[in-house]
């Protein structure tokens, strides 16, 4: 899938430019309104764009006079219906009035597969997605996971060369959310019609379901890519604060020290891993909350030795498996520390706590 559009929502203007590979899922991360809905209806084609959207070889959108071949070419736009691409929403949408057997049947229908042929098909996906004894049942008597998964298999049955997802998780409850992972992970390597298998776009809130199931990741921002690179990488080495608040990892700015540490805005002297930066030289460090230990005695030499500081709570805050607390001299750096050693240091708002972080689990990068 090779696509660069353009395209406008009322106000809003959105610029993209990607290619996702057949058994990729390439995921989709920004903020609320950053455009990622918006991205996945212009490559469907529900919403008029201008550029080039290729999918499969075949290309479903073009601007005039785009082929080398012919620059007299009319401008190329595919409609939604002849793209053969399923684009699956976070409320699966099925018919209310039919089977779940008729709902998958639907699509093969549609493109004039024969009848048994067609529930020959549903009955396979629906096999597969685990919902086989449930074929004739309506859709108001599967519960919300299971109509999620029947959404999928109807997607699956009209053998579409690419899948477009938005928050297909999101309403789901963690059993059900992690059995739809589970199958989009497994259609993503499984080849479709014609033995090919198909890119999958998979726009999610949750940095971990791209981390998961995706080998690179996309984040949009006020319409635009702000990002794009390996899963790993946009967690591991967040560009903005955006995806850092998001992947659960402190991001701050630093300036190279000269001795092989840099230091951030509010004092902290931190020596890491990755790219080595010059005195004055400009770049971030990343690290996680929970790779700093917490005590109650001052490390030694905290303050001037780099990776060691020590700070008074200011906040402190339940997260799964323990706390999270925040000091008042480096407000921006989340500490989490886990229940069994809260206990046992008797965290409380006023407490005076020494922090160190190993200098493997921070990494440095140059840039702003
Ligand atoms: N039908 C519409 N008419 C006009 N503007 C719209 C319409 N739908 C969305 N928008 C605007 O387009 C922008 C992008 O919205 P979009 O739904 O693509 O964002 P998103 O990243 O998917 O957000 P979310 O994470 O909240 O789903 C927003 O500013 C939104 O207000």
């Amino acid at each position: 899938m090779r696509v660069d559009l353009r395209a406008r929502r009322g106000g809003f203007a959105l610029s993209a430019a990607f290619e996702a590979h057949p058994g990729e899922i390439l995921a989709v991360i920004g903020p609320n309104g950053s455009g990622k809905s918006t991205l996945l209806d212009a490559i469907a084609g529900i919403l008029p764009a201008s550029g080039t959207v290729e999918v499969a070889g075949r290309v479903l959108d073009a601007p005039a006079g785009s082929r080398n071949d012919d620059a007299t070419a009319r401008r190329v736009h595919v409609p939604p219906s002849r793209r053969r691409i399923a684009l699956l929403g976070q409320r699966p949408l099925l018919f209310p009035h039919l089977s779940v057997r008729e709902n998958v049947a639907f699509g093969p229908r549609a493109q004039g597969v024969a009848r048994g042929e067609a529930r020959r098909r549903a009955e396979q996906r629906l096999e597969e997605v685990g919902l086989g004894g449930l074929a004739s049942r309506r859709p108001a008597e599967l519960s919300g996971g299971q109509q999620q998964r029947a959404a999928i298999a109807r997607a699956l049955a009209s053998e579409p060369d690419a899948l477009l997802l938005d928050e297909p998780f999101a309403a789901l409850d963690a059993p059900s959310a992690a059995q739809a992972r589970r199958l989009i992970a497994a259609q993503a390597h499984t080849a479709g019609a014609g033995g090919r298998a198909m890119p999958i776009v998979l726009v999610t809130h949750d940095p971990m379901d791209a981390l998961i199931l995706a080998e690179r990741t996309l984040v949009m921002h006020d319409g635009a890519v702000e990002q794009s690179a390996r899963t790993a990488e946009v967690i591991g080495h967040p560009r903005s604060d955006f995806v850092a608040a998001l992947a659960g990892v402190n991001r701050l700015a630093a300036v190279g020290a000269g001795d092989g540490a840099v230091r951030t805005p509010d004092g902290l002297a931190l020596r890491g891993n990755g790219d080595a930066l010059g005195a004055g030289a400009a770049g971030s460090v990343v690290f996680a909350p929970g790779s700093v230990r917490v005590d109650t005695t001052p490390a030694d030499g905290a303050g001037s030795v780099p990776n060691r500081w020590s700070g008074r709570v200011t906040e402190l805050e339940p997260i799964p498996g323990g706390i999270r607390l925040r000091t008042a001299e480096h407000p921006a750096v989340a500490v989490d520390c886990p229940s069994t050693h809260a206990v046992t240091l008797g965290l409380h708002p006023g407490q005076r706590l020494a922090f160190r972080v190993d200098e493997a689990d921070v990494s440095v990068r140059a840039g702003s």
